[in-house]
């Protein structure tokens, strides 16, 4: 029995990396796209947004000269580039999907609209939403934060690199300690830093919950729809 029938997946563009230093490591990417078959058998309908983190970020450009709007345009492009990948490997292990844009780009995805994303997901084929908002000054949190609400999704999972939500960042402070759950409010209050302000605002605004876990550990996306308790559940 699995616990949600509308997902938005969160994958972090910079885990795409594997252990490369820049670009896609194509073993992880595989990996992801065979988690990702794994529950789109069971009929759970997936919406994805994946990060460019890997490729480029809008706010580092700037600081090496960048316009901020051309460099977020450009972290928008690299987000482009991840949901093509991903699209491909999903092909690849005979997983249906399509790559809706924020921006427009025929031929290279369908522009998005939530008619069109509803429409893919009912016909059982994943939806990947790319470029973000499509707007400057938002991240591809924000964006999956959005694209989550509008179609109406159970739960938004955030498959990043660390296990779950830390009382600081685990890759910096070796004591930080994991929730097992905990609310918008204290995230807020605490000020940590594991989504953007605005995608949590978002989210609780909007009754949205989210799941942190570690998509880099292989069979973990299904351990999350299951219900088993892999990660941390952040509320209202
Ligand atoms: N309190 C915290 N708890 C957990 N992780 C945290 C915390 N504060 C900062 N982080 C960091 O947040 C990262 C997860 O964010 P995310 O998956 O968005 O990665 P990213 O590098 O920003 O990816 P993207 O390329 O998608 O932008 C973790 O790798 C972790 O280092
Ligand atoms: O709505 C959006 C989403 C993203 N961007 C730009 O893209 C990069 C990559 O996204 P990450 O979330 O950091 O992985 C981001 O740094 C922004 O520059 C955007 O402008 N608008």
């Amino acid at each position: 029995m699995l616990k949600f029938k509308r997902i938005l997946l969160k994958l972090s563009g910079e885990s795409l990396m594997g252990e490369q230093q820049y670009g896609i490591d194509q073993q992880r990417l595989a990996d992801y796209a065979e988690q990702i078959k794994e529950i789109a058998d069971l009929g759970v309908q997936i919406g994805i947004v994946i990060g460019g983190g890997n490729i480029f970020r809008g706010l580092s450009g700037a600081t090496k000269g960048f316009d901020r709007v051309k460099g977020d345009q450009m972290g928008m492009l690299a987000t482009v580039i991840n949901s093509l990948a991903l699209n491909s490997a999903l092909q690849s292990v005979g997983c249906k999907s399509r790559v809706l844009t924020a921006i427009r780009m025929e031929p290279i995805g369908e522009f998005y609209s939530k008619d069109r994303a509803i429409e893919v997901l009912e016909r059982g084929e994943v939806a990947i939403f790319s470029a973000g908002t499509g707007n400057p000054y938002f991240t591809t949190d924000t964006g999956s934060s959005l694209r989550g609400i509008e179609i109406e999704a159970d739960v938004m999972l955030k498959g990043t690199r660390v296990d779950g939500v830390y009382t600081a960042d685990p890759e910096k402070d070796l004591t930080a300690t994991r929730f097992e759950k905990i609310t918008f409010d204290e995230v807020h209050q605490r000020d940590l830093k594991v989504m953007d302000l605005t995608a949590t605002a978002m989210c609780k605004e909007n009754n949205l919950p989210i799941i942190v876990f570690n998509m880099d550990i292989k069979g973990n996306l299904k351990k999350v729809l299951e219900g088993q308790s892999v990660g941390t559940y952040v509320y209202r």
